[in-house]
């Protein structure tokens, strides 16, 4: 991949380190209609890292979340995943990368309801090529380490919430991305279902090696991780360590 670099972007490290760096987003058409959703935001989320990120609705949280993973294209700024600029990339390139190297888990609603649990785990791997026997076996196995065992020909509807939620972690997960991105994945979810589905989350991702970034209105859910950074008016206005 081509290397278009905004002129002060620093030099890009060709490790699993995510940086956004000076990205703007502007949904309106000009400055005038509205303020940017994002209005300058810069951040490396370091490999294995987990990132919370906190915020007023309408903060710009979601659509820091979105132009991270390849979803949406900056206006400015760019953002580098593995030493490679995901702003100058094609939107073909953009779409492997995220099959590739980038898990989603969203709040529901997210898997398929014809198919069994074990089916929808394995679905990214079958897109991306596996066969369909290693695909459900790499999918099967993760079952058990998300407390899941059992469950594998069950249809979503016969889940509950929060085991609905770590089939998706599984699926999120079966590819070994090098960043899982969620956005509110314990919003439908009692205190309780929320915080089994952290621990979860963030152990597996770690066992894994994966970087987490979450999109969060809940301090509880921040509390997982290892950094939390609070938004406003399309800024990175605060941050902390835990
Ligand atoms: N597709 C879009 N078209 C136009 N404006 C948008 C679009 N998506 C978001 N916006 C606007 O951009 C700003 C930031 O939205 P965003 O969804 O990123 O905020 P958020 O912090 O995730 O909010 P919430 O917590 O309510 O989900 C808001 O003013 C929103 O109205």
């Amino acid at each position: 991949m081509t290397q278009q670099l905004h002129a002060t972007t620093p030099p890009p490290t060709a490790d699993r380190t995510l940086v956004g760096h000076h990205l703007v987003k502007r949904y309106a058409p000009s400055v005038q209609d509205s303020p940017p959703a994002l209005a300058g935001v810069s951040l490396a989320v370091a490999p294995g890292e987990s990132v919370a990120v906190m915020g007023p609705s309408g903060s710009g949280k979601t659509t820091l979340l979105h132009v991270l993973a390849g979803i949406v294209r900056p206006d400015e700024g760019d953002v580098i995943w593995n030493g490679a600029s995901l702003r100058s990339a094609s939107d073909a390139s953009r779409t492997t990368l995220r099959r590739s190297a980038f898990g989603f888990v969203f709040q529901s609603g997210q898997l398929i309801p014809e198919l069994p649990a074990v089916e929808n785990v394995a679905l990214p791997l079958l897109l991306g090529g596996t066969d369909r026997r290693r695909a459900e076996a790499r999918a099967a196995a993760l079952f058990a380490p998300l407390g899941l065992a059992g469950l594998e020909r069950r249809r979503p509807g016969e889940l509950s919430g929060g085991q609905a939620q770590r089939v998706a972690i599984a699926r999120a997960l079966v590819g070994t991305p090098g960043v899982v991105f969620a956005d509110e994945p314990t919003g439908a979810l009692d205190q309780h279902t929320s915080g089994e589905v952290m621990h979860h989350l963030t152990g597996l991702s770690r066992h894994l090696g994966a970087s987490l970034l979450i999109v969060t209105h809940d301090a509880n859910v921040a509390g997982w991780c290892d950094r939390t950074l609070h938004m406003q008016d399309g800024r990175i206005v605060g941050e902390a360590r835990r």
